[in-house]
């Protein structure tokens, strides 16, 4: 550990440069160290950041790092992965996320690094799982920031159509980041009241169309500009804050289940106490039957898909 807060980002993409800017900004980080193996977008993004860092009230040291960083990190961040560019199930990037983690988590290690490994590479729940038999840390010190963008997508939705005001609305998506993710409508209300209250439509066709259209936004924004960055970089912000401040926050992240909402053995979205520890407890909100059935239906897919790491890892 430093003396301060010392993070390690690897993988400077949309995604991590975005993150690297988002966190020099909020003053978090006494150092952050880039590590990518594109060498040129590296330098230059530190040294673009060290501009930007002169007007914050509380400058971060932002260098080019290497693996030996590692060794006094207080969070190591993965924000590497495939490109966006044709992304249309992130499941189709298990292979070559993989193929990162094998390549770079045993240097992780090596360099004496024993924290928590924070990370956003898609498919993200798979990729914690493969992060985790690599690197052979306990559990809970893997944490993939799950199903916070898809709930900041919910909670935009739920605002918008019910005309109010964003951070009142408590409505949350668990499973798969991805194509059989899961909108938990049954609990979803405004400071307490149900959603029901203020949107009168909703029937299981409503909530399949707003699942679809939550899913969807992805690939709309990756269609527009060629990736999604602004949304997750906030969201690894928010994972980075609870971890390096202790905050215990609940966040919805990719944590490894142990028999919870009925399912072991694999990690995916669920409401997590976020610390210093990384996932320190899942909390299990009631659910109802269909949204159990779709949530099992979605670890099924996340199990069968972790067969096509298991090759990359077994070779
Ligand atoms: N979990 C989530 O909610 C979200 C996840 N993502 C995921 O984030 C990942 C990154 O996306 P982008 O930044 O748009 O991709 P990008 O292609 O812009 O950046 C990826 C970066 O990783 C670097 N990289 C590749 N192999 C590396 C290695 N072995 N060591 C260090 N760096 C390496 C590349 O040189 C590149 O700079 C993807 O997996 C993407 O799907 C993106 C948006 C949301
Ligand atoms: C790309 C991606 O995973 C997202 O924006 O949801």
């Amino acid at each position: 550990m430093s003396n301060g807060n010392k993070v390690v980002l690897i993988g400077d993409g949309f995604v991590g440069s975005s993150y690297a800017f988002a966190l020099i900004n909020s003053g978090l980080a006494t150092e952050l160290a880039i590590i990518d193996i594109r060498k040129d977008k590296e330098l230059a993004d530190v040294n673009d950041l060290l501009d930007a860092t002169v007007l914050t009230s509380s400058p971060t040291i932002v260098k080019t790092g290497t693996f030996e960083d590692c060794k006094d990190a207080d969070l190591v961040v993965l924000a590497y992965g495939n490109s966006q560019k044709n992304l249309v199930n992130r499941l189709n990037d298990i292979k070559i996320a993989s193929q990162m983690v094998v390549d770079t988590i045993p240097q992780v290690v090596e360099a004496g690094y024993d924290g928590v490994i924070l990370l956003a590479t898609n498919p993200v729940d798979v990729i914690a799982r493969v992060v985790a038999e690599v690197s052979g840390f306990p559990k809970e010190k893997i944490v993939g920031t799950g199903t916070s963008l898809d709930t900041a997508r919910f909670n935009q939705y739920l605002a918008l159509e019910s005309k109010l005001n964003v951070s009142d609305i408590n409505a949350y998506v668990i499973g798969e980041h991805g194509n059989s993710s899961v909108a938990v409508w049954s609990n979803a209300n405004v400071n307490g009241i149900n959603i029901r209250e203020f949107i009168d439509k909703i029937d299981d066709d409503y909530k399949d169309e707003v699942g679809e259209l939550i899913r969807d936004k992805a690939f709309k924004i990756i269609k527009g500009k060629g990736a999604t960055h602004f949304g997750i970089a906030n969201c690894l912000l928010a994972f980075t804050k609870a971890i390096l401040l202790d905050e215990k926050r609940v966040l919805m992240a990719s944590s490894y289940l142990n028999g919870e909402y009925k399912n072991k053995g694999l990690y995916t979205g669920v409401p997590t106490i976020i610390g210093k520890n990384g996932a320190e407890k899942i909390l299990e909100m009631p659910i109802d039957d269909r949204e159990q059935k779709m949530f099992d239906k979605s670890c099924k897919d996340l199990n069968e898909n972790y067969k096509l790491a298991l090759e990359v890892i077994n070779k």
